[in-house]
């Protein structure tokens, strides 16, 4: 199964060890995809090389005895080489998230090859038009935010000269309609956010703490993932693809 053809980014986890109040990663994860999430991302930045590839394992482990394997993609933040290492140690890791500051997205698309999901953090200053003008020939998806301040990111949306830029309601309506790419936002988002998230027509929303910090990260993921498939999205005036 080809998951880029599948790709579903309307509901995405990002998931670390650092995240989840000590409880297990794939426990968090389990609730989520129980519960309708159709994307995980694991970002670490404290966990060891082992540590991520012992988290890939058991993700997957956990995504197949769900039945999910050919459905929910997993990838991994930043770590090129985590992926690298978990294919070759046969583990299913269907690709990776960069940012502006991580390995190149053709570099991953060169090494990962065709069928690999490559996920690509927007740029945060002059969105629009980076989005307009960019090269998206090796991506899949854009990420973008912060829609909100994030304590699970505090850098978030901070400029060079220390102020705190958040992303709009009709700067993410307007980013939608010139992406050439599916568009998913994130950063302090919450369930109260979606109605007016699923509104601006973006195809998704990323969360860490309002499922992994929640005190009962299942119900807080049925909450959210049935309340974005019931509100109304903006149709796009131009279809994507
Ligand atoms: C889906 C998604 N969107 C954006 C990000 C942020 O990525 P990046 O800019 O590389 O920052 P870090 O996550 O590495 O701190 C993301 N991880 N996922
Ligand atoms: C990983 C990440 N990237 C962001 C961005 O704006 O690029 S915000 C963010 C963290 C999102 O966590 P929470 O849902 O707990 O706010
Ligand atoms: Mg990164």
């Amino acid at each position: 199964m080809n998951m880029r053809s599948v790709l579903d980014i309307s509901a995405y986890l990002i998931v670390g060890p650092e995240n989840t109040k000590g409880r297990p990663v794939p426990e968090i994860v389990r609730s989520a995809v129980e519960n309708g999430f159709t994307c995980v991302q694991l970002r670490s930045k404290t966990a060891s090389a082992r540590e991520m590839l012992r988290l890939c394992a058991q993700t997957a482990d956990l995504l197949t005895s769900l039945g999910k394997s050919d459905e929910v993609a997993l990838l991994v933040d930043d770590r090129l080489d985590i992926v690298l290492a978990a294919r070759e140690a046969g583990i299913k890791v269907d690709g990776v998230h960069v940012g502006q500051k991580d390995i190149p997205a053709s570099v991953c698309r060169k090494l990962l090859g065709p069928e690999a999901v490559i996920g690509l953090s927007a740029r945060a200053d002059a969105l629009i038009d980076y989005v307009t003008h960019c090269d998206t020939k090796d991506m899949d998806y854009f990420g973008a935010g912060p829609l909100h301040a994030t304590p699970s990111k505090p850098e978030a949306g901070r400029t060079p000269d220390g102020r705190m830029v958040t992303r709009s309601l009709d700067e993410l309506t307007q980013l939608h309609r010139v992406s050439p790419l599916p568009v998913v936002v994130g950063g302090g988002v919450k369930a109260a956010d979606l109605p007016a998230l699923k509104a601006c027509g973006v195809e998704g929303f990323f969360v860490i703490s309002a499922i992994a910090g929640a005190d009962d990260p299942a119900a807080a993921a049925h909450r959210m993932t049935s309340l974005w498939r019931r509100c109304p999205s903006h149709s796009k005036i131009k279809s994507k693809g």
